[in-house]
């Protein structure tokens, strides 16, 4: 049987339109088809804002620093709040530059983790495939928490260390196997919260599969709601920063990239061999 282990994505269909696409910089008006001026750009660079929680030491901390420094940290450092940077090179004109938020699953820190969920695009929900009681809190816990403060906004749900499954099949027959999630069990649940996304990932052993996480992450999220991409012109009056803001969502929609349905296409070209989008 195929080992599913740190390669899987499934992309659950979105209920309804939840997603605004997001805006681009630094463009020069041009006349559109319809009449309307639009932002023509040779470079479109979108911000988007990740949000990552789910239990104390389920992997959070370790998935980003693999994916932003491309290392596997062993030590366990408990983390308060963290802020991160990642960009990610759809195109050579399009970039997606990442603000990822790490949070702490300390219970100790329910009553201020909301303040990081403060326009977010998009959240991950971390548990670990070693420790069923961190995806039974997905459901009881995390996805309500998150849903209070992000009714909208897309859900990933990411199992880590998905390495363990491969290290408890090779253990010799005698010894007793610890209880483990499996593979169904995370889509059944990632399926039961509607996360737009299932997936697993090693931080260990798969530099992909992180990799993947946080580009489907960056694509799923540059599309949502936009309010963690600062309008291009910073000093124009809010009436033109929000009419320059409709004409660039317009033209990303028709002419770059809009949102899932174009994100799912760049994933099957990117990342056909590792990813199943339904
Ligand atoms: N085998 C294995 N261990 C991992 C993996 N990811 C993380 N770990 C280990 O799990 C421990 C906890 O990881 P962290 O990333 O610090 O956990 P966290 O979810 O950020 O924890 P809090 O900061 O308490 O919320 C560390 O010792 C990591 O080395 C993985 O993919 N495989």
């Amino acid at each position: 049987m195929k080992d599913k282990v740190c390669s899987d994505f499934v992309f659950m269909p979105l209920k309804g339109d939840q997603r605004v696409p997001p805006m681009a910089t630094g463009g020069v008006p041009v006349a559109a088809a319809g009449g309307a001026a639009v932002v023509e750009t040779d470079s479109t660079e979108v911000k988007s804002k990740i949000v990552v929680v789910g239990d104390c030491e389920c992997g959070k901390t370790t998935l980003i620093h693999r994916y932003v420094k491309s290392k596997f940290q062993e030590t366990y450092t408990p983390t308060g709040f963290d802020t991160y940077s990642g960009s990610y090179n759809v195109s050579d004109t399009y970039t997606i530059h990442m603000s990822i938020w790490d949070t702490s699953g300390d219970t100790g820190y329910d009553r201020v983790r909301p303040l990081s969920y403060s326009d977010a695009d998009l959240v991950i929900i971390c548990f670990s495939i070693s420790n069923p009681e961190s995806m039974e809190n997905v459901v009881s816990k995390w996805h309500p928490e998150v849903r209070e403060h992000c009714p909208t906004q897309p859900i990933m749900l990411v199992g880590c260390k998905a390495d363990i499954r491969s290290e408890v099949k090779n253990l010799p027959p005698s010894t007793p196997r610890p209880n483990l999630v499996s593979y169904d069990q995370g889509l059944k649940t990632a399926k039961h919260i509607g996360a737009l996304v299932y997936s697993e990932t090693s931080a260990k052993t798969s530099q992909r599969s992180v990799n993947d996480v946080m580009e489907v992450a960056a694509l799923s999220s540059a599309g949502t709601s936009g309010t963690g991409a600062a309008p291009a012109a910073a000093n124009a009056s809010a009436g033109e920063g929000a009419n320059s803001f409709g004409r660039q969502r317009s033209f990303i929609r028709r002419k770059r990239f809009s949102g899932l349905s174009d994100a799912k296409a760049q994933l099957r070209k990117e990342a056909a061999k590792s990813c199943v989008v339904m």
